[in-house]
């Protein structure tokens, strides 16, 4: 649904020139939620805007339902433009005007007569839970409203495609797993494509279907969500995944068991979709004669499922930790030996 080819974006000032953008290609399919991450400076804002042309490329092309948005003259940009919607960190919302009139604004300016701007203006107010606030200002709603506002306003032309640029950056945890829930809500009510760009792995765990990861204007690694959350192959993603959950490949702790350990085995087993809510280790440790101390572990839900790794040490026979291993992995756990006893 959305082609992005060898999008580049060079700005040039006097003393340098910065490649914010560097070629960067993607292809993203209708009603995903896509995520992009990155550390600040990694050019995702920027990405972000080159999509809807809010920023001009300096190479490359995007194509949205066929349609190539990067060879559009400015009258045909601004009707492609009403097909995607865009949200902000800062909500930019008209300050002067109400609830009602911010959501009602873009569909004046896309002529569409009362009656009908009526009926759709309370239908958003309704989709993203204001009802009862259309008289308010902007100055009077929490953050959580204010982006509920935003989102009623992008969604006024019925586009195919939203834009979030930061969109929970300045909202609390709870808050931002409020207006989550709702992007959600949305994607899976509309089938809207979805394209949000974050420097939390929390966002792209909780909603995104797939994810890249930018650094220094390129995309260094993207994949299916669950996928890049148990394999992470890029130091950047590493350290994104690491953000989630700090004792997720802090193997500092585990060598000191490894250094200890006699007889015994430290692995590390990787739990995806239905495996992670089965109780694999009570199977084993009946199965088998060995004896499985917990080390450390972790569970996470995302968009695709949950995942879970767990570090365990097994204490028996050489033999019999082999045939326990090949049991675990004959049932779908992947499983990493990180140690062999001498
Ligand atoms: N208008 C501009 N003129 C010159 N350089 C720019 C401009 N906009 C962005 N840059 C530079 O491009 C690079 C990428 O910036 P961008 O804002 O896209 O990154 P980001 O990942 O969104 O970071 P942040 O989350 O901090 O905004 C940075 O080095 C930035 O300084």
């Amino acid at each position: 649904m959305i082609s992005i080819k060898g999008l580049s974006k060079v700005f040039k000032t006097k003393h340098q020139q910065v490649s914010a953008v560097d070629d960067v290609s993607l292809d993203i399919q209708k009603g995903e939620i896509y995520g992009v991450i990155g550390y600040s400076g990694a050019g995702k804002s920027t990405f972000v805007r080159l999509i809807n042309r809010l920023e001009e490329p300096s190479g490359g092309h995007v194509s949205i339902n066929d349609q190539n948005i990067t060879d559009l003259k400015s009258n045909d940009l601004r009707k492609e433009r009403q097909k995607i919607g865009m949200i902000f960190q800062h909500f930019n919302l008209l300050w002067s005007r109400t609830v009602y009139e911010n959501v009602a604004f873009p569909l004046e300016i896309a002529g569409v007569n009362k009656t009908e701007r009526h009926e759709k203006v309370i239908e958003l107010i309704e989709l993203v839970g204001l009802k009862g606030r259309e008289k308010s200002y902007p100055s009077q709603l929490s953050g959580g409203q204010k982006q509920r506002v935003g989102i009623a306003r992008a969604l006024a032309n019925d586009p195919t495609v939203l834009l979030c640029d930061e969109a929970t950056s300045a909202l609390d945890p709870e808050t931002t797993d409020d207006i989550l829930d709702l992007l959600v809500s949305i994607n899976k009510r509309l089938n809207l494509t979805i394209i949000l760009i974050t420097h939390e792995m929390h966002v792209i765990q909780k909603i995104c279907h797939r994810v890249a990861v930018m650094e220094a204007g390129k995309v260094v690694e993207q994949g299916d969500v669950l996928d890049v959350f148990v394999k992470p192959k890029a130091h950047t993603t590493k350290r994104f995944v690491q953000q989630l959950n700090p004792l997720e490949h802090q193997t500092d702790e585990l060598a000191e068991f490894i250094n200890e350990a006699d007889d015994s085995e430290i692995v590390k087993l990787h739990f995806i979709g239905g495996h992670a809510k089965r109780a694999l280790i009570t199977e084993v440790v009946r199965q088998f004669q060995v004896e499985v101390n917990i080390l450390q572990g972790s569970i996470s839900q995302t968009q695709e499922g949950s995942y879970g790794t767990l570090y365990v040490e097994m204490n028996g026979e050489k033999r019999v930790i082999e045939n326990t291993i090949a049991y675990i992995e004959a049932s779908g756990v992947e499983v990493e030996v990180l140690s062999h006893a001498e």
